[in-house]
């Protein structure tokens, strides 16, 4: 049975470095999948080629929602489905909060000011950051900007949404605030598959975890599994690196 996204076969090189060697995964609509592995893996790439920020083989495919993920008309289709949170935010700086928000909306949908006001304001209500709606990204905390980010990338009310490593550019303190936002959206009914360092909110919020290793997935399966019970010597190295760490 093929899910709502379906990779397949998924190959990426770089020059004569195979970077992806052949993944095939399947993600039902509304799963939370969290993404592991040590270092140059392949996790980001792999996302990245979701929403085609990468190329990737011609022998290979991806389908969201039954769409070919290929250069050319059906890719717009792919993108206004899916959003993206990536790790240094990227918000547009010479934006407010509100307007950065705003801007898909307006650009890609047409929505009227008002509504996509309106929705702007709703939406970062919802990450908990709605008296800083005037203000300039840079005047914000790291982990108010990612909120915005979330909140900018829920704008477009995509079906699927990739977190790249999220809360790896945040200082400590601020690396809650985002879980806990993250934590609300999983279970309401957005696929989401994350790159994260964070096995503590992989544990408890992932429906499937994916253990990478050298371009392979080595492990599929829930937390408990993978995280508590790997089957592979590799997956069990990489844990007992990261919780001594
Ligand atoms: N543009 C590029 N050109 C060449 N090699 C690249 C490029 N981008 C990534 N790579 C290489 O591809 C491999 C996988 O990178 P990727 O960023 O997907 O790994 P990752 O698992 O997300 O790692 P990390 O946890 O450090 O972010 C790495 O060896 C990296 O050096």
């Amino acid at each position: 049975m093929s899910g709502f996204v379906s990779i397949r076969n998924l190959r990426k090189f770089y020059g004569d470095f195979e970077v992806l060697k052949g993944i095939d995964l399947e993600i039902e609509k509304g799963e939370v999948v969290c993404v592991i592995g040590p270092s140059g893996s392949g996790k980001s790439t792999l996302i990245r080629c979701i929403n085609r920020l990468e190329d990737f083989s011609e022998d290979s495919a991806i389908l969201v929602d039954g769409i070919h993920v290929t250069p050319g008309r059906s890719l717009a289709r792919v993108r206004a489905e899916v959003g993206m949170v990536f790790q240094s935010f990227n918000l547009f700086p010479h934006l407010t909060v509100r307007e950065n928000v705003m801007l898909a909306p307006r650009r890609v949908r047409r929505t009227p000011r008002a509504a996509a006001r309106a929705q702007a304001d709703r939406l970062l209500a919802r990450v908990g950051i709605a008296e800083q709606a005037d203000k300039y990204p840079e005047l914000l905390s790291g982990g108010q900007q990612q909120r915005v980010a979330i909140a900018r990338a829920l704008a477009m009310e995509p079906q699927v949404l990739l977190f790249d490593e999220p809360t790896s550019a945040l200082d400590p303190e601020m690396v809650g605030e985002v879980l806990d936002v993250m934590r609300a959206l999983a279970g309401t009914g957005v696929t989401m598959v994350i790159v994260t360092h964070e096995m503590g909110f992989a544990s408890q919020v992932a429906d499937r975890v994916i253990f990478m290793d050298g371009g392979r997935v080595l492990e599929v399966g829930p937390p408990d599994q993978v995280l508590g019970a790997p089957q592979e010597p590799r997956t069990r190295n990489f844990l007992s690196a990261v919780l001594n760490h």
